[in-house]
């Protein structure tokens, strides 16, 4: 049975047992934990560190994409705090994103930016199929929502806030670009729990439920169980034989693995 993938996000920076390896990458050493979680073989990550030490602009993405891929992991599940631009997505609800819009910069972005050069086609960043999975394993998930991804690590004004709901922005995060992104440049297909920990700037003066670094982490504190269960039910129901869309060609990918790993 393929190995799916699992990113772990805030709050998420240990979740099965198993052989802890270092694996080498063109992009330095990533910690990978295999194992087996939701009935079958998993490569397990945390995006901050098992101590949430990483913050988010300085995540090692490509490295970590490149050590999924090279692991042979076709479809990816994971886990992301968001805070809530719109009253429907209420703090502690669930939801699955369907878009991404990319407020960050600085970051290495892309595989194709050297000796080769590839266009990813990325009108639809999660995959459908991976999604489908996810909703019916969450029903009580909101099926659809635009996530807004800032640089951070600082949150956002009010008046960036504005223009990112004014954009069709309902979610708000640090991490999803250009992770989600640079798994599709190596053929393999993401979708995203996201757990609303907070309201951002706050609906009104003195909401409680206003963003800070201590109420994120509270938040998913107290969800940990019910997100590890969820995500257990999304990875035991990725599809048998499951193949990421063709959005890239497979010689570029093995373009990209061939390159000399650094140790
Ligand atoms: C600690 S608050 C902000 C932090 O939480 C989110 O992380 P992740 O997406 O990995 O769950 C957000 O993007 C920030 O990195
Ligand atoms: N309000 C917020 N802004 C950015 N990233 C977040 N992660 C969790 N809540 C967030």
């Amino acid at each position: 049975m393929e190995m799916v993938g699992i990113v772990g996000g805030t709050g998420l920076g240990s979740l099965i047992e198993g052989e802890e390896r270092e694996h080498a990458t063109p992009y330095g050493p990533v910690r990978v934990t295999l194992g087996r979680f939701g009935g079958r073989p998993v490569a397990f990550l945390a995006r901050h560190g098992a101590a949430h030490t990483v913050t988010p602009h300085r995540i090692p993405a490509r490295a970590n994409l490149w050590a999924f891929a090279d692991l042979g992991v076709r479809a990816i599940v994971s886990t992301a705090a968001v805070g809530s631009l719109r009253a429907e997505h209420a703090p502690e609800s669930w939801a699955i994103p369907d878009q991404l819009l990319d407020r960050t910069y600085g970051r290495a972005d892309t595989f194709y930016d050297g000796d080769l050069v590839r266009h990813l086609p990325f009108a639809d960043p999660f995959c459908p199929v991976l999604r489908r999975t996810a909703i019916s394993a969450v029903p009580d998930a909101a099926a659809r929502a635009c996530v807004a991804v800032i640089q951070g690590p600082r949150f956002s004004t009010r008046a960036e806030a504005d223009v990112l709901r004014g954009a069709g922005a309902d979610l708000v995060n640090m991490t999803l670009c250009p992770e989600v992104a640079l798994a599709a440049e190596l053929g393999m297909g993401t979708v995203t729990l996201c757990l609303v920990t907070d309201t951002d700037t706050g609906r009104d003066e003195g909401d409680p439920d206003a963003v800070t670094a201590d109420l994120v982490f509270r938040r998913l504190a107290d969800a940990r169980p019910r997100m590890a269960a969820a995500l257990e039910r999304i990875v035991s129901a990725v599809p048998a034989g499951y193949a990421p869309r063709p959005l890239i060609d497979d010689e570029a990918i093995a373009h990209v693995l061939a390159r000399p790993v650094m140790r």
